[in-house]
Parts: C-alpha cells; sequence; structure tokens
C-alpha cells in the first residue's frame, strides 16, 4: 500500500495560509501531491478530491466517522450552541437530521417560491438608478428576509426587524476574513469588555438567543392556525419514541437554519449576479431564455429553466460556497482505490479541488454553464453540498432560491458591473465559507420596462 504524498507542517504553521489563501493553498498542494494528499500528522488531515474516493466516502456507513470535539467546526459552538445539527454525532446527530427534514421536501417548496420572489421584490424597492450598492451585502438582505420568513414565519414586526438587524450585524463582523482564526483557534474567543471584538459578538448574540426564546416561547403557548413555517413543524415534530425537540435543541437548531440557511445562498447569488454581468454571451443567452419564459404566475416554472440552472450549478461549481465538505474523522482504518487511510485521520472531501479537475471540467477556470448542459455529473464529481450522512439539509431550497432571485432581479432591473470589476475576481475567506470580495459593487441603470409595473417601489 502505497503511502499518502504530503508533507507533515503542524497546523499553527499552515494556518495562516489556510486560513487567509485557501484557494492557493489547496492548488499547490494538489500540483505537488495530486489528488489525495495528507497535511500534519498525528492526526494527518486528508484532502480528496478523486470521484472513487469521495464515493466511498459519501456511501460509507455513518458509524465510521466521529467529528471532534475539538475541530475548526467547534468554534462554531458559540454561534450555533452544541446541539446544532452541524456539530452533533452519532445517534442525536441521526434524530435531529430525521425531525428537520421534513420542511425542506416537495410540496413546501411551493410555499416557499412565492414567498422568496416576493421578498426580492421587497428589497429591490430601494435600489436607486444610478446608485451602486455592495452586491453581497444586497443579496444578504434578501436571503436573510427570506430565511427568517421561512423559519420562523416572520415577516414584520419589532421582533422581526430587531432578530435581522442583530444577525446581519454579527454575521458581518463575523466575516472578515480575520474573524476566522476566532473559528480555527476557539481559544482566542475571549472576551475583554463590550468594546473587545469578541465582547461585541458575546452581548450581540445574548440578546439573539433571548429572542429566540421568546418566539419559541410564544409559538409554544399560541401556535400558528395554518403552521407552515419550519418553526412550527419542528415544535409538532416527534421522534421514534415520541419525543419532541426541547427549547434548547429548537434553539440551536433555529440558529444553524438561520446561519446556515443565508449565508452561503447569500454568497453564490452574489457570484452569480458578477459572472452573468461580466461575461456578455452569459448575460445575452439567459436573457432570452427568461424573455421566452415571459412572466409566469408560477414562480416555480422559473425553476424549471435549463440555462438558468446551469449558471447556478457553474456559480457553486466554480468557486463552491463551501471549499471542503465538513469534518469527518476516521473511527477505523479505511481502504479505498488503493489507499489507506489510519484510524484517527481527518477526512476532508476538497469540492473547490474536485470542481476544477481538468478530466472532468475543460478548461476549470473559465465560466462554462453549457458544460452542465452537454454533461451529467455524478454525486462524487460535483459535490457542492457535500454528500452522504452530513449532506446539505438545504440544497434543494438553496439551488431554488438562487434561481427565483436571480430571475427575479434579471427582470427587474437593467445592472452594471463598474468597468474595473469587469476582470477575474478570487474568494476570499468568510468563516468557514468562501466568498466574493467585499468591493464587488454594481450600479441599477434602470428597471426593465415591461417589468415596471410589477414592481412596487418603495
Ligand atoms: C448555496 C447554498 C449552500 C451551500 C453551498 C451549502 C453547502 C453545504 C455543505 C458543503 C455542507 C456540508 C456537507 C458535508 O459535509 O457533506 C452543508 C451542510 C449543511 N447545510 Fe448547507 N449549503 C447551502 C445552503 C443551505 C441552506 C439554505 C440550509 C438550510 C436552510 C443549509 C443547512 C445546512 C445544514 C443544517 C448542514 C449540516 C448537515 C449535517 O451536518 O447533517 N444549507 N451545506
Amino acid at each position: 500500500m502505497p503511502t499518502l504524498p504530503g508533507s507533515n507542517t503542524p497546523f499553527w504553521q499552515r494556518a495562516p495560509k489556510l486560513i487567509l489563501r485557501p484557494l492557493d493553498y489547496f492548488e499547490d498542494n494538489y500540483r505537488r501531491y495530486g489528488s489525495v494528499f495528507q497535511v500534519g500528522e498525528k492526526p494527518p488531515s486528508i484532502y480528496v478530491a478523486d470521484p472513487a474516493v469521495i464515493q466511498a466516502i459519501f456511501q460509507a456507513d455513518a458509524a465510521q466517522f466521529h467529528i471532534p470535539s475539538q475541530s475548526p467546526g467547534s468554534g462554531l459552538t458559540f454561534l450555533l450552541g452544541n446541539q446544532s445539527l452541524l456539530l452533533l454525532d452519532g445517534e442525536r446527530h441521526r434524530r435531529h437530521r430525521r425531525l428537520l427534514m421534513p420542511p425542506f421536501h416537495g410540496d413546501r417548496m411551493r410555499a416557499y417560491g412565492d414567498v422568496i420572489c416576493t421578498l426580492t421584490k421587497q428589497a429591490m424597492a430601494s435600489w436607486q438608478p444610478g446608485t451602486a450598492f455592495n452586491v453581497r451585502a444586497a443579496m444578504q438582505d434578501i436571503t436573510l428576509r427570506v430565511i427568517l420568513k421561512a423559519v420562523f414565519g416572520l415577516g414584520d414586526g419589532d421582533r422581526y426587524d430587531r432578530l435581522r438587524q442583530l444577525l446581519s450585524t454579527l454575521l458581518e463582523g463575523l466575516g472578515t476574513p480575520f474573524s476566522a482564526f476566532f473559528i480555527f483557534f476557539p481559544g482566542l474567543q475571549k472576551d475583554w469588555g463590550p468594546m473587545s471584538p469578541w465582547g461585541r459578538f458575546v452581548r450581540i448574540k445574548s440578546e439573539i438567543d433571548a429572542l429566540i426564546y421568546a418566539e419559541i416561547s410564544d409559538r409554544r403557548q399560541q401556535p400558528y392556525p395554518d403552521g407552515t413555517d419550519i418553526l412550527s413543524m419542528m415544535i409538532s415534530a416527534r421522534d421514534a419514541q415520541g419525543e419532541p425537540l426541547s427549547d434548547g435543541e429548537l434553539h440551536d437548531e433555529l440558529m444553524t437554519l438561520l446561519v446556515a440557511g443565508h449565508e452561503t445562498t447569500a454568497s453564490a447569488l452574489a457570484w452569480s449576479l458578477y459572472w452573468v454581468h461580466w461575461l456578455p454571451e452569459v448575460n445575452e443567452r439567459l436573457h432570452q431564455e427568461l424573455d421566452a419564459g415571459g412572466l409566469s404566475a408560477d414562480p416555480l416554472a422559473d425553476a424549471n429553466l435549463p440555462y438558468l440552472t446551469a449558471v447556478c450549478q457553474e456559480t457553486l461549481r466554480i468557486y463552491p460556497v463551501a471549499p471542503t465538505t465538513g469534518i469527518r474523522i476516521l473511527n477505523q482504518p479505511m481502504t479505498v482505490a488503493g489507499y489507506e487511510f489510519p484510524s484517527g485521520a481527518v477526512l476532508f472531501p476538497n469540492i473547490y479541488l474536485l470542481h476544477h479537475r481538468e478530466d472532468l471540467y475543460p478548461e476549470p477556470k473559465a465560466f462554462r454553464p453549457k458544460r452542465f448542459l452537454e454533461r451529467q455529473y455524478s454525486p462524487y464529481e460535483y459535490v457542492p453540498f457535500g454528500g452522504g450522512h452530513r449532506s446539505c439539509i438545504g440544497s434543494a431550497f438553496a439551488l431554488m432560491e438562487m434561481k427565483l432571485v436571480l430571475a427575479t432581479i434579471l427582470r427587474h432591473w437593467e445592472l452594471e458591473l463598474p468597468e474595473g470589476l469587469r476582470r477575474p475576481l478570487k474568494p476570499v475567506r468568510r468563516g468557514l465559507t468562501l466568498a466574493p470580495p467585499g468591493n464587488l459593487r454594481m450600479t441599477p441603470l434602470a428597471q426593465r420596462a415591461a417589468q415596471r409595473q410589477a414592481l412596487p417601489l418603495g
């Protein structure tokens, strides 16, 4: 059995590059060592960009892996709580997944579709012709409105406004590349008073917690009559023993859905607007498809448009929001495709490197939505949402949201990417995810004539 290529640089030495220039870090290692390599020892971290090995990892029994108490992910405990799906393991992870999955299936999507289009129009009402806006912030405004409405059924009121404002401030603060050190090194999470960076997060977070607990308590006493929002469904869900989720469990899962459910989609949407407005041929073809479809009464019709779908898929391929899947630690040795991974090894299917394999994606640095119309990729070749027992539970929701928000924006506004930004842009770190650079701005030029009637301007 060959030994795995790689280096044994300790974590503290490789962390600055991994945190501040993650894509260069991955690409350097890939060039040097190939599609499966290890870094560090005791335990080694193994990055995988080989579809056959990724397939074996995604198809393996969940009992083969665990999540460590001290991992990059554990730095998220402060934000999400220790009963978050992202941080749970074993039977408790299985139980929570079963209780959380139903709102993300089937018929629910139709109701979310209407909400997404309405809230996008609401957010766009503040755009002014000639006044540039920060693209990621604008997309985050939309996705935060959408997730609050989907999760809580909330759309207005003091609690909603405050929650929206606090979540946005908290995540903006945590979103700088340097704040990522707080996540990777939880030991840095020290409260030195309200003016210190971490002290500020702690105070905002405790106000958010109080608002969420107040909402849970109100809703337990007075359930919504139609009960179609995610919180209502989670309150009434029962596990195999007939047990409901406790207030603490509900709080942590709500926080998880709020954070995981809008940060990621906002970055993906910002990238999609950038690509569409940088590349005229993509813009033209997308508009042709949208114009041919007309304004449908059923927003879900847009979700089936092939080129729009391909643009969103290519957006998530070229710069996946999560550069690797979540952490998976082996409970026992694993032999696959000629490799032997030792017990205790930390496995990371590397989404970015897999999506940039020349053999799967010719000219991988080029944004070419067409490749998704010409070829069907397997769930081990294209993995923006990970896979296996820890796959993203919001993947269908996120993809639909991307398509509907993008279609709604393009139908209503003519936007312009400033001259200076019509060039290759590289992602920057935002916590555990990657986002477009903070200077990505766009200018609304004019509302599209056919749509002026349809957009309620505030
Ligand atoms: C473009 C948007 C999104 C991307 C790129 C994305 C990506 C991912 C990835 C890569 C993982 C880890 C999968 C693995 O380790 O195999 C994940 C997990 C997760 N995602 Fe998403 N996600 C997105 C949107 C959402 C949304 C909208 C929600 C919920 C409303 C959500 C909720 C979650 C949760 C709860 C997990 C943890 C699952 C578990 O550990 O069992 N995500 N996501």
